[in-house]
């Protein structure tokens, strides 16, 4: 694993964003894995400068993670609304190439099915990560087993605890997730997972020093041949 720290948020972001802005440039049709939540905001912000400046992204596919079950696109804590919001409202990705799992079809099997038709047709080039205080990645949660396609899976006590602060109040959280399984993670060809702040240093130290393990799924990330991880100070204290 490559592991880089930063003093701060800031200059961890931009080195994320120009990450992201090198595959964008390099590749024909790049593809990118896309992650929400409040690590993945500042990342965004820059490739929004950098699209101002003149990054081009209409020739990229962008595959996000996970949605919340039961939330309408439409719904302001919805992962469509975040993404819409943070980024694609921005940029001059082509609609028609934005895939985000649907959590509100009541097919939520036939659902999961074709997310991974999608995947499969389009090998993510660079998968983006946050990571949850207890070790999830996407809405992979700790547990006895874990799942390799896209899945419908129950939200921890601490995961729901912890997205509360996205909502009016914890009962307002969904109990329920569309995720992508840690296969597809896994065949990222290269994986940039983020963490800030001190909350998430424990769950790095997991990630990166302790055994793999269902009860951490970031921790099957040091099977793979190309992951960066990237974090502030507070994040890396416990390496
Ligand atoms: N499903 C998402 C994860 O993909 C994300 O990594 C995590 C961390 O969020 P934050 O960056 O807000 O701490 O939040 C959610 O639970």
């Amino acid at each position: 694993m490559n592991i880089r720290v930063f003093p701060d948020q800031y200059g961890a972001a931009i080195y994320a964003a120009a990450t992201i802005e090198t595959t964008v440039k390099t590749s024909t049709s790049p593809v990118l894995g896309l992650a929400t939540g409040g690590t993945m905001t500042p990342v965004y912000r820059q490739l929004v400068e950098f699209h101002r400046r003149g990054l081009n992204f209409s020739h990229v596919t962008t595959i996000n993670l996970d949605e919340y079950v039961g939330l309408k696109p439409s719904h302001p804590n919805s992962y469509h609304a975040f993404m819409q919001e943070n980024l694609f409202d921005h940029i001059d990705v082509n609609p028609d190439r934005i895939y985000l799992p649907s959590g509100d079809n009541p097919d939520l099997e036939g659902v999961c099915a074709a997310y991974d038709d999608v995947i499969r047709s389009n090998p993510i080039d660079l998968q983006l990560l946050g990571i949850g205080v207890n070790g999830h990645i996407g809405f992979n949660e700790p547990a006895n087993s874990l799942k390799s396609n896209t899945h419908i899976v129950q939200l921890t006590e601490d995961t729901i605890r912890e997205n509360a602060r996205f909502f009016e109040d914890e009962q307002s959280v969904p109990t329920r997730a569309i995720t992508v399984g840690l296969q597809s993670i896994l065949l990222a060809k290269h994986i940039l997972l983020l963490a800030f702040g001190e909350k998430k240093a424990q769950a790095i130290r997991d990630t990166i020093k302790g055994d793999i393990s269902t009860t951490v799924p970031s921790s099957f990330l040091q099977v793979h041949p190309n992951v960066t991880i990237v974090l502030d100070e507070a994040a890396a204290q416990l390496l």
